[in-house]
């Protein structure tokens, strides 16, 4: 609850490293590929520090070699949920009245330990578990983490120094208090960093925190938890549950002392927590904040003076990269005519050259996707296509879930810009392209900005300045993150706070000072220094 009087270390981005050929960090990673693939890790439930382990396990395997079996997950239930409110409730009011400097420093610890001793584990883990390649995973689970933690304190410390005016003969502050009862952390399984940093920004401000991790990242998100508990984080501040979101939401989203769900993943999901919240909101003891970062429906759109390749490199970049599994993917494209004769080709040319296979194999530029269900979901938008009379594949279209989770990145070109892939979420390497006549540009523009419900990301490429200014003018709510002459993917914590409107979330911009004042609720004090023994006013005199 105190404010900030130390000044914190300046943070700066950690650097990503190459893993190039011969380089210590690439020997470093390959021994704990070994190393984890050749055991079956026992995760825990993890309440008031306890390891809780249950005879209901859930396999946690290789996406891209679905019999290999990394981990299997201790399974809850509605009891271990209740436990786990009783053991947050518990540890906040200690964590809460720490000097704010006591809590930071855990998470700067975290961060120093991720960099160094865990920086390889934690890769590995993130490789094997949601079949990252090498450089997706020190992008996401080495450095984004590093840098959620480094830049939330630094952010944390502007927050408690921003302080109101006092007139004569008084003082007024602000108290900056973390939430009471306790937030709910649900995290995806697309980004370690996320599914880390979701508890982790509301403990850094004095809340306790329920964190229940996707099923499939559970081998990085536990590794996380060890490594906030190393760095020095109190039991019970986050306690990690798993089992049946369902059963596990029963207990936890009508319980009187929710304070707040922090929140990634489908839309789908997050409309249903805010219902549920809706049902119960004459229950609460407080008004539960309510954060979602959700899908995303993410546009490249071109004018006629892009460049052909530029635009290539783009899209190939931001559809495929981790699988198209990443809520910033390029999955819609709008083309002039005059520039899809020279693209076509390219793009065609470098699809075809893409390697995907094992993670092992740093040759890989994709893996697999990350389950069963999502593979079959991938697949049916592929088969709606071959079928369709108003699309065709371009380009892939393969899948094969013999031994992994693989889909071959796939283009889609469609004649309506209403079509199916066009409009709704895949979630995976499926890029549809429109291609519009170069004189339909400003209908097309409307069509980019309204076809669909998310504005999540989105980029423009064109050369000329006026037409630039026009795009990002009108496209102005189509995207929480708009690109210019870049790929729609690949945001930066303390460069491009991350996050969408519409139906994309509630934009509050993970990884920045607005994300952290949605956990934080100020109480302002007035001391008075002058003593006032007259009820009367001056004018009216004795
Ligand atoms: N906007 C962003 O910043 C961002 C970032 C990453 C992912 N995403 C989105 O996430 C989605 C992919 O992730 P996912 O497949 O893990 O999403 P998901 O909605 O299927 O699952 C997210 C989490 O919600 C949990 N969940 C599901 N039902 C629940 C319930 N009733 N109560 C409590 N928890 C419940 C899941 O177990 C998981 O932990 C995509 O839509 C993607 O666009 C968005
Ligand atoms: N912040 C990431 C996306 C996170 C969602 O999956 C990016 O910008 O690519």
């Amino acid at each position: 609850m105190s404010n900030a009087r130390s000044i914190t270390p300046k943070p700066s981005n950690e650097p990503v490293l190459a893993y190039s050929p011969g380089t210590s960090e690439r020997e470093a990673v390959i021994q704990e590929l070994k190393r984890q693939k050749s055991e079956i890790t026992q995760i825990p439930m993890v309440i008031d520090g306890d390891k809780i382990f249950t005879d209901t396990k859930d396999k946690v395997v290789c996406p891209h070699d679905h019999q290999q079996v990394i981990a299997e997950v201790s399974q809850g239930t509605a009891d271990h949920a209740k436990s786990a409110i009783d053991a947050a409730l518990k540890a906040r009011k200690e964590w809460a009245a720490l000097p704010w400097e006591a809590r930071a420093a855990v998470f700067l610890k975290a961060a120093d330990l991720l960099a160094t001793k865990y920086r390889a584990e934690m890769n590995a883990a993130t490789m094997l578990g949601q079949s990252k390649t090498v450089h997706q995973a020190e992008i996401d689970a080495a450095c984004e983490l590093i840098d959620f933690f480094r830049f939330n304190v630094h952010y944390a410390e502007q927050i408690y120094s921003e302080q109101p005016g006092s007139a004569f003969g008084m003082w007024n502050r602000s108290e900056i208090r973390g939430l009471e009862g306790f937030v709910y952390a649900i995290t995806p399984f697309n980004f370690t960093s996320i599914a880390v940093n979701l508890p982790a920004a509301p403990a850094l401000m004095g809340c306790a925190v329920i964190w229940k991790p996707a099923p499939t990242s559970m081998h990085g998100a536990y590794l996380g938890l060890r490594i906030l508990e190393e760095a020095g984080l109190p039991k019970g501040v986050i306690n990690m549950i798993s089992g049946d979101p369902q059963e596990l939401s029963s207990v936890l989203l009508p319980h009187p002392e929710l304070s707040g769900i922090h929140f990634t993943g489908s839309t789908a999901t997050f409309n249903h927590l805010w219902q549920e919240v809706g049902k119960n909101i004459n229950n609460y003891r407080y008004y539960p904040r309510i954060v979602g970062e959700t899908g995303g429906k993410d546009f490249v759109f071109a004018h006629s003076s892009a460049d052909a390749q530029e635009l290539c490199t783009a899209l190939v970049r931001g559809a495929f990269e981790f699988q198209g599994q990443k809520c910033s993917a390029a999955s819609r494209a709008y083309v002039p005519k005059s520039l899809w004769s020279k693209l076509k080709p390219a793009l065609v040319e470098t699809v075809k050259s893409i390697k995907m296979g094992d993670v092992e194999d740093f040759h890989n530029f994709m893996s697999a996707v990350i389950d069963k269900r999502s593979f079959d979901k991938i697949a049916s938008y592929i088969d709606h296509a071959k079928q369709a009379k108003d699309a065709e594949i371009v380009v892939g279209g393969e899948y094969d879930d013999s031994k992994g989770y693989f889909i071959r990145p796939t283009i889609i070109e469609a004649s309506n810009p209403h079509y199916k892939s066009m409009v709704e979420e895949i979630f995976g390497p499926v890029l549809t392209i429109y291609v519009y006549e170069d004189e339909a540009f400003e209908e097309t523009l409307a069509i980019c900005d309204s076809s669909t419900k998310y504005a999540l990301t989105g980029a423009i490429f064109a050369k000329d300045r006026h037409v630039i200014d026009h795009m990002a003018k009108t496209l102005v709510h189509a995207a929480g993150n708009f690109y210019i002459n870049d790929k729609p993917t690949g945001a930066v914590v303390g460069q491009q706070p991350f996050g969408g409107g519409r139906a994309s979330g509630t934009n509050d911009k993970a990884g920045s000072m607005l994300n952290l004042l949605r956990w934080a609720s100020f109480r302002t004090v007035k001391e008075n220094f002058l003593s006032i023994t007259d009820y009367r006013y001056p004018f009216m005199g004795q």
